[in-house]
């Protein structure tokens, strides 16, 4: 399998070399170059299948080549059936007739990042161990990914990490599960600024890895990283086989901030599975509801709300819808990002964004709204959800193309990460931390607020990683 980038003009890649990078060098984002397609009997065949058994068939041709059958197989199970604390990995609850949500917060850090990073950091193990190399691992997060990302990766022999967070904009819950992790690998960043600035400033990184001093890369941990779009497709099987898919359609609706969770839901609809319809679902930073519903995509301000994992302005992957929208023509998309860059708002050409809006719907919830649907869908079911779930469960009953459809709502975090919102709404009801993280609150933190800027971090980066550790 090759990879090839969103700009036209950046070399193709193996898997392996994939996983080890984070934006393409002329500035875009690697995809297949051709996405592996299964016949409905092919996906009718895999009912019933354990989770582990699925994301061998889902992402074995995307590792082929790089990864020996046998290694991949051991390395899902270690990561599906020990680190998940629930038998079905991603176990489906229903609210209503034919509405679900599917419970993506199972694994260590309680969100739906652990089933990518999981993996990665077992990928990165082999890989790395195998070529004797050290690298730089740097993320951003706004709360969900660093504490996956660390978790995921810190029992690495060959790495750093070095993970940004908007100082004061992440929960308490968040910010502990991230800064309670020490080893002298691990480094977390608190950045006098937003999301989008600690994104930026990682992006510009990867641009631009000269401050390394050529003693060290930079691989991503982010969704710009193909590896997690990859391991996120496998659920989108898994939902529709357990609700009589593929003999007939499932829609999912996806609380989105960066693009990936539904990205990889889009690929699963191209690589063969029935899905009728995405709807993407956002809080008050809604440029790409702006986009579904206007054909408009430009930041605004950023808003500080309930869920403050979606508080995202700069969506990465959006750029990968945009590379199909526009045929895959790298050189007609770099054009476009460029004068996306220099107008600071982009409209795709009607027909495009019309073959969008055949999958594609969206909505907007705010903060009153979200806790409203977390107090009603509690009174109504008993199922307590996190503030992002909420607004894609509102988003689903908005959006809802065809009742007799199921709609699954991706539960993308545990409700205990956000007493915030879980408290607003009235629900009545406060969840207790798991076992395993029931003396967070007693753990010592260790973190380092840096101002905003780009040299500041980089400096820290150069100054504090093990650069000279080459194997
Ligand atoms: C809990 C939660 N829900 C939803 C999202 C949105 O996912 P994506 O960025 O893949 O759109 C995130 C993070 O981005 C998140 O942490
Ligand atoms: N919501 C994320 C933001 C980063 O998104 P990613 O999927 O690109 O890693 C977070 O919680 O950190």
């Amino acid at each position: 399998m090759k990879y090839i980038s969103t700009r036209g003009s950046a070399p193709a890649l193996n898997f392996e070399e994939v996983l080890l990078t984070g934006l393409a060098s002329d500035g875009g984002l690697y995809v297949p170059e051709v996405l592996p397609r299964f016949t409905h009997e092919e996906i009718a065949s895999w009912a019933g299948l354990s989770y582990t058994d699925l994301a061998f068939n889902v992402m074995y041709p995307f590792v082929e080549g790089s990864i020996p059958e046998m290694d991949f197989r051991d390395m899902l199970r270690d990561t599906y059936e020990e680190s998940f604390s629930h038998k079905a990995v991603a176990p489906l609850t229903q609210l209503d007739r034919n509405e679900w949500v599917m419970e993506l917060f199972h694994g260590p850090t309680l969100a739906f990042k652990d089933f990518a990073l999981q993996l990665l950091g077992r990928l990165l193990d082999y890989v790395l161990e195998k070529r004797k190399e050290h690298v730089v691992i740097l993320g951003a997060t706004s709360g969900d990914t660093g504490s996956a990302a660390i978790e995921g990766c810190r029992r690495c022999k060959n790495v750093d990490i070095f993970i940004l967070h908007p100082h004061n904009r992440v929960s308490d819950v968040q910010r502990k599960q991230m800064t309670t992790i020490t080893g002298d690998n691990i480094h977390n960043l608190a950045v006098e600024g937003n999301f989008d600035d600690c994104q930026q400033m990682v992006k510009e990184s990867f641009g631009d890895q000269s401050f390394l001093e050529g003693k060290s890369r930079l691989v991503a941990v982010n969704s710009i990283n193909w590896a997690r779009i990859m391991a996120q497709i496998v659920y989108y099987f898994h939902a529709s086989l357990a609700l009589g898919g593929p003999h007939r359609s499932v829609s999912f609706s996806v609380p989105t901030g960066n693009f990936g969770d539904i990205f990889a839901g889009y690929l699963a609809r191209n690589m063969g599975l029935p899905i009728n319809q995405l709807v993407v679902a956002t809080n008050k930073n809604d440029i790409l509801h702006r986009f579904i519903s206007e054909n408009k995509y430009s930041p605004e301000a950023l808003h500080h709300t309930l869920s403050p994992s979606m508080d995202i302005m700069v969506s990465s992957n959006f750029e990968r819808l945009l590379f199909d929208l526009y045929g895959r023509d790298g050189k007609a998309l770099a054009e476009l990002m460029a004068s996306f860059k220099t107008d600071a708002s982009v409209s795709i050409d009607d027909y495009r964004w019309k073959a969008a809006r055949k999958l594609f719907d969206s909505f907007t919830v705010d903060d009153e709204k979200t806790c409203q649907t977390i107090k009603a869908v509690f009174d109504e079911s008993e199922e307590l959800l996190d503030p992002h779930t909420a607004i894609g469960v509102e988003s689903a009953r908005q959006c809802r193309r065809d009742a007799s459809i199921p709609m699954v709502t991706l539960a993308t975090a545990h409700p205990v990460k956000f007493p915030e919102a879980v408290e607003k709404s009235g629900a009545g009801v406060s969840p207790e931390l798991p076992h395993h993280l029931s003396d967070l609150f007693e753990r010592e933190e260790s973190y380092t607020v840096i101002e905003n800027s780009l040299e500041a971090v980089q400096s820290y980066v150069k100054a504090h990683g093990n650069h000279d550790k080459a194997l």
